[in-house]
């Protein structure tokens, strides 16, 4: 076990349940905290959050546990309607009700401001959901599906940045605190719209380099060339350079900026009823610093005419409204609050503060930097969005979206490169610099690449530029071929010496040492949608019957014998030689995955989340590889807890290839991190 990965499971794996408040080092159950503070409804009473009617409300869902919700995430547009329909259908309502069908069963309601209707949040907890029997269905469907990419479980509020930032295709994106990574995924799939290889991308940032391999989780569940996985302080953070059209390295800028700061995240009360023991004002004044400093850097790597996104879980103003007016008078006109409140229709919300108090002589010196001399100046305040709990029964969180209007007034003094000047590190960052990894490099293959000719003739690939793809290791045989865009790729071999990339690529081909097959790489599903329009051989065309039949004989063990197919399907097994192929349907749904041709069989080579999600868009009834796992525990007496370490799904084998035991270095390392990552992936943060 390597350092990192012992220092990410004694931060990030969960404790025994019930047991997660602490306070003076003393343990105590979940259930038993006083889910109420003096202090906390003295100071935001002060601070006129709530009009003092609604306060008795605020407080009562405050004490409630969240309830669950998701997004329909799925990358093909065709995918996402059926899925749409699926989540409307009586199926879903079945995976609702509960076994006796008594008691009345609990609702999902559409979010009317998330696009296209593809935001739905549950009448039940998140734990509700993973402790209770009678839902053991609709879990192992929101698991299996979330470890697909085409749901994504986000809390309710925190859909609202990404959709704040408005991305297009063309956009250059970066989230400067992006782990654990849901809004990260949301910027990925708004990225790619519709388009299978966007022109822009995302650069998703994280100071923390264990949660850096959160990321890297969720980037790889979405299978996007187009996003790089930096681990920098963001208020540091280098630049990426760039050549502009004199061939001369200037550093890049971005069209959008997601700044979702750390904060004391006291919006998130709901689902971490800990921060009830320990809320204490003074939190909030030691996190403006680094709030205001991310912002700060967040502005300067803007584009002239591009919008940045602050946001946080917090509820207070010295995290929230205090942060953006000190930026507002230092920025001098520079930049604006944008109003959107048309972007979000149906949502409710209330506008920012335009007042606040200090409680403290600390806060007292914060609120002397947001004083401003033209201290009669409307800063906009009440265009940010302020949502409270009892709003729309979610957490509460604060956002705010400006607008860069010209250059800052400081940013012609930064160092002719425009690296902000390092500041002095603290020992922690210190002991994080030292201990962080040191990641495998990323190679780009040559155009004359010698394994690039082989793979190119069996599988007659058409017009794909083989220096896209690159593997991570220098020396010895390559084991896996990722691919990136063209811009991400650009970005990699300018970058990679001085700017701290842990991941970006998605996985194309894999190693495949079976002697059977001509060619030493088979296509990996991952990376399959991303290249299939420029494969022209090894297709194998297959009617419903027979991908259905596939598809139901998943299991790698025991691949369906070619008899089980129509005849057409064996003629045509029959014209192809062993190895790697692509199974195509075209139907009411396209649908193409990676497959292999044996000497007697047909396989689907493809996870089972994965083979599940087509078996269910096909309508067939998936109930019988539902696995009771409340009935397999007290068979095998598993600890529940083991489960919900497993809530993102990926306890299933992604990849059902046997050689992946041999995987290279940094995909390893990747691959044990991910091992780790499942107690906290199941964890959505805001
Ligand atoms: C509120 S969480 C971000 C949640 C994330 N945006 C999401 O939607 O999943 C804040 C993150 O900021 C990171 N962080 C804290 N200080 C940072 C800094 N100076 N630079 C970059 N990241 C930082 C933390 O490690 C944490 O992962």
């Amino acid at each position: 076990m390597g350092q990192g990965t012992r220092r990410y499971k004694r931060k990030f794996q969960k404790k025994k349940p019930n047991t997660e408040g602490e306070n003076n080092g003393e343990r105590r159950s979940y259930k038993d905290i006083v889910r109420d503070s003096e202090e906390f409804v003295k100071y935001y009473k002060s601070q006129n959050i709530v009009p003092e009617e609604e306060w008795d409300s605020f407080m009562e869902y405050l004490r409630q546990d969240l309830p669950a919700s998701f997004r329909i995430s799925a990358c093909s547009t065709a995918e996402a309607q059926r899925l749409l329909e699926i989540v409307k259908s009586d199926f879903f309502a079945k995976l609702l009700s509960t076994e006796d069908g008594g008691e009345k069963k609990p609702d999902i309601k559409n979010l009317p401001w998330y696009p296209n209707n593809m935001g739905w949040q549950l009448e039940l907890t998140r734990k509700d959901i993973r402790r209770s029997e009678e839902y053991f269905r609709l879990h192992n469907f929101l698991v299996s599906e979330t470890a697909t990419g085409n749901i994504s479980r986000q809390e309710t509020v925190s859909m609202i940045p990404p959709l704040l930032l408005d991305v297009q295709p063309h956009h250059k994106v970066i989230d400067l605190c992006a782990a654990p990574g849901s809004k990260t995924a949301q910027l990925i799939e708004t990225l790619h719209g519709d388009e299978s290889i966007p022109s822009g991308f995302v650069v998703a940032n994280d100071i923390d380099n264990s949660r850096c391999y959160m990321l890297v989780h969720q980037a790889k569940r979405l299978n996007s060339p187009c996003c790089i996985i930096t681990n920098h302080d963001a208020s540091n953070m280098p630049n990426f350079m760039v050549r502009g059209e004199d061939d001369n390295l200037k550093p890049l800028k971005y069209d959008r900026v997601l700044c979702d700061v750390p904060c004391t995240g006291d919006g998130t009360l709901r689902k971490n009823a800990d921060i009830w023991v320990k809320w204490n004002p003074g939190h909030a004044n030691n996190l403006h610093g680094v709030q205001y400093r991310v912002l700060k850097r967040g502005l300067e790597l803007l584009a002239v005419g591009g919008r940045l996104v602050y946001s946080t879980c917090s509820l207070n103003p010295i995290e929230n409204e205090a942060v953006i007016q000190r930026m507002l008078i230092d920025a001098k006109g520079s930049i604006e609050l944008i109003d959107v409140s048309d972007s979000l229709k149906g949502l409710k919300y209330r506008p920012g503060l335009r007042q606040w108090k200090a409680v403290s002589k600390e806060q007292e010196a914060i609120l002397e930097k947001t004083v401003s001399s033209e201290n009669e100046k409307s800063f906009g305040l009440e265009k940010c969005i302020r949502i409270l709990p009892q709003d729309g029964n979610t957490g509460a969180f604060f956002v705010s979206v400006l607008m860069k209007k010209t250059t800052l007034p400081w940013e012609a003094e930064l160092p002719l490169d425009d690296q902000p000047k390092p500041h002095k590190k603290s020992h922690q960052e210190k002991r994080r610099a030292v201990r962080g990894y040191r990641e495998d490099p990323f190679v780009f293959f040559k155009n004359d690449e010698a394994i690039w000719e082989s793979i190119k003739s069996f599988y007659d690939i058409r017009e794909m530029d083989p220096t896209q793809l690159l593997t991570r290791c220098l020396v010895g045989k390559k084991r896996n071929i990722y691919m990136t865009s063209p811009a991400v790729r650009t970005l990699i071999v300018e970058n990679q010496d001085k700017i701290k990339i842990i991941n970006t690529g998605v996985k194309v081909f894999a190693r495949c040492d079976n002697k059977r097959m001509r060619c030493e790489f088979r296509l990996a599903q991952e990376g399959l949608f991303r290249i299939q329009d420029k494969i022209h051989a090894r297709r194998i065309p297959l009617p419903e019957k027979d991908l259905i039949t596939l598809l139901e004989n998943h299991d790698p063990h025991k691949p369906p014998l070619l008899s089980l197919l129509t005849e057409e399907t064996q003629k045509l097994c029959g014209e192809i030689d062993e190895g790697s192929c692509v199974l195509d349907h075209q139907g009411i749904l396209n649908v193409s995955v990676a497959g292999w041709r044996g000497g007697v069989s047909l396989r689907a080579y493809i996870s089972k989340p994965d083979a599940l999600h087509y078996l269910r868009l096909f309508g067939v009834d998936t109930s019988k590889y539902d696995v009771n796992k409340f009935k397999k525990e007290e068979e095998t007496t598993v600890p529940a807890d083991n489960d919900e370490a497993r809530e993102d799904g990926t306890e299933e084998k992604n990849d059902p290839d046997v050689d992946d035991a041999s995987e290279d270095d940094a995909d390893s390392k990747t691959k044990k991190m991910k091992v780790e990552e499942k107690t906290e992936d199941g964890k959505e943060t805001s």
